[in-house]
């Protein structure tokens, strides 16, 4: 089921006082501190901050997947989660890209990204090949379209998780650290790609990184979270033009932003 299009008024997904425990009794823990933040329509947003602030569980409550302790999370104006049920035909509106590609091996990538085309059946049988494709040019991935994923680089395979995800043809697109396993080049020409494919798209996206110039180089908005049991500690907004270019990481507006976030970080960690 396609969801009618948000109203003006109705942002792709709005966190209000969102909080995680595990575990119960004397061994229950926090890992996220009631949270509220509004993503608006066709933005990029990079959840930045250190190990165990709750960056992923945050992702994963946003996902479906991980059912909320407090808080609500609206989609469009309509809540994710009611009664301890995740309602389904909300997700539909989601791609999700994690760090690991999990893609199936024994499938070329071609066969990859036509899964959640078969599964979802939004279109016409003919027709599936042809999108599939086009989803893995979108991303620079055209050419392996016939290789089996152990046949290709680590990048190949984050090109076509992302391709994938679009498959579903999402509104939004989560990404949980997608290029943390690439060296700095491969990460470098990934990014570009990213941004290139949000211009096209307008998609609204969402990423977690560790990354200080990775969240600055691509968002629109960096949300910072303290360290764990995390809660949002502000949000930035990047002040740079898109596009952007490969170069404007060496330049000195860019290296200021990346330094104060960085003292930020800093200052957070020696408070916790
Ligand atoms: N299933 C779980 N059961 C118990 N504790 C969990 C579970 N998942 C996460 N946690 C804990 O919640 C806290 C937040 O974890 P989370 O993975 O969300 O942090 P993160 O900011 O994404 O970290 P990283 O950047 O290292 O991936 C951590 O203390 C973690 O140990």
């Amino acid at each position: 089921m396609r969801l009618t299009m948000a109203g003006p008024n109705q942002a792709p997904i709005v966190l209000d006082g969102v909080a995680k425990t595990f575990g119960a009794g004397e061994a229950t823990a926090s890992a996220l501190l009631p949270s509220s933040l509004t993503i608006r329509e066709g933005e990029f947003v990079a959840f930045l901050g250190p190990s165990g602030c709750g960056k992923t569980t945050l992702l994963r409550m946003i996902a479906g997947l991980l059912e909320l302790t407090s808080g609500r999370i609206l989609m469009s104006g309509q809540p994710l989660w009611e009664g301890g049920r995740c309602r389904k035909e909300l997700l539909h509106r989601l791609g999700l890209v994690f760090q690991d590609a999990c893609l199936f091996p024994w499938l070329t990538i071609e066969q990859n990204v036509l899964v959640p085309l078969s599964l979802r059946g939004h279109l016409p049988r003919r027709e599936r090949a042809p999108f599939a494709r086009a989803m893995l040019a979108l991303v620079g991935a055209a050419d392996i379209a016939a290789r089996l994923p152990n046949e290709i680089s680590g990048g190949m395979r984050q090109r076509a998780a992302i391709a994938r995800a679009l498959s579903y043809d999402p509104d939004i697109l989560l990404m949980d650290e997608p290029f943390g396993a690439l060296d700095a080049i491969s990460r470098e020409a990934l990014n570009m790609e990213l941004q290139t494919l949000w211009l096209r798209s307008r998609k609204t996206m969402v990423l977690v990184t560790h990354s200080i110039a990775e969240a600055v180089f691509l968002a629109d908005r960096i949300v910072l979270f303290t360290p764990g049991p995390g809660r949002i500690d502000r949000v930035v907004e990047v002040p740079f033009p898109r596009p952007r270019a490969r170069d404007l990481v060496f330049t000195q507006p860019f290296q200021d932003t990346v330094r104060g976030l960085h003292e930020r970080l800093s200052a957070l960690m020696e408070q916790a």
